[in-house]
């Protein structure tokens, strides 16, 4: 059997879910997002959990769905079917989630902090919306979030795919604080502890409610965008930009027809 990519623990109320795939820098791989899924459901079932923390291992938090997987993808592509499901766990879970942040974050990988509850990051993450350099489509939570909160930082960050570092993700909201290294797991335990003094169904119900606001909901666009997203990976400029990628060099856009 191959190696576990993701591991998982539970101390004293808190389930601590690890990325670790160094090798690929996290890559959102077919193995890893199984796994993923099925730990962020054991946690979320478990009584004892109180309170759920996402890390990882090595120098990159999550570099996004697994571009070398993602070769020759059908429309119908299991990896972005499945990425929302995972999403949506977090996003609906009843318990807390904190995303624990200690390298860069790509496409995927900063939807997936898009999605915490709380997010900490040290002052040496990197952040980038870089779908579009790959020819493909954020599309399946980041846009639903940020444009709400923040319009032009958006559109800046979506359709540039630039990179931002920490103090800037602070600022626009997408994490809650930038931290040295060495104080990173003291900043998730300060959030950790107090996220675990609140009554476990009346949290449950306010984060409910909060995600029911129409400026932060997963709204009633969410299938649309999906398949969007799916056409966008299974397209020839998408599949260009993955191409592109494992092979190391820029991608060559043909505009399109018409
Ligand atoms: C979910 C949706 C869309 C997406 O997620 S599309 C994915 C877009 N992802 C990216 O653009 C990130 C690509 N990776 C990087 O930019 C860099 O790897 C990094 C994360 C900044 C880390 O840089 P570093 O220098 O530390 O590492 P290397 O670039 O040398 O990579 C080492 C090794 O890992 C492989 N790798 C990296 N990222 C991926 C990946 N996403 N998929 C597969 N493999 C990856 C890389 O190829 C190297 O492998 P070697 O064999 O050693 O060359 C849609 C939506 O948003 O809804």
């Amino acid at each position: 059997m191959a190696d576990e990519l993701v591991h998982y623990a539970v101390d004293r109320g808190i389930a601590e879910i690890t990325l670790d795939s160094p090798h690929n820098r996290n890559a959102l791989s077919a193995q890893l997002r199984r796994e993923l899924r099925a730990h962020l459901s054991g946690a979320i079932a478990d009584e004892a959990v109180r309170v759920i923390v996402l890390g990882h291992t090595g120098t990159v938090f999550c570099s996004g769905m697994d571009l070398k997987e993602s070769r020759g993808a059908g429309a119908d592509a299991q990896g972005v079917n499945e990425f929302p499901a995972i999403l949506e766990d977090i996003w609906t879970s009843p318990k807390p989630v904190v995303a624990k942040i200690a390298g860069p974050a790509r496409a995927g990988g900063v939807g997936i902090i898009a999605a915490c509850d709380i997010a900490v990051a040290t002052h040496e993450s990197s952040f980038a919306f870089t779908e579009v350099r790959i020819g493909v489509v954020p599309a399946v939570i980041s846009v639903t979030v940020l444009p709400r909160l923040l319009p032009r930082a958006a559109h800046e960050l979506f359709l540039t795919g630039e990179k931002f570092d920490a103090a800037r993700a602070a600022a626009i909201g997408l994490i809650n604080s930038a931290v040295a290294a060495d104080a990173l797991e003291s900043e998730v335990r300060r959030y950790t502890d107090m996220l675990a003094l609140g009554g476990p169904t009346a949290l449950a119900a306010t984060k409910a409610m909060l995600r029911r606001s129409p400026a932060s909901g997963l709204g009633e666009d969410f299938a649309d965008m999906l398949e969007l997203s799916a056409e966008h990976f299974a397209s020839a400029e998408g599949q260009e930009g993955i191409r592109a990628f494992a092979e190391k060099r820029p991608a060559s856009w043909v505009p399109p027809a018409g």
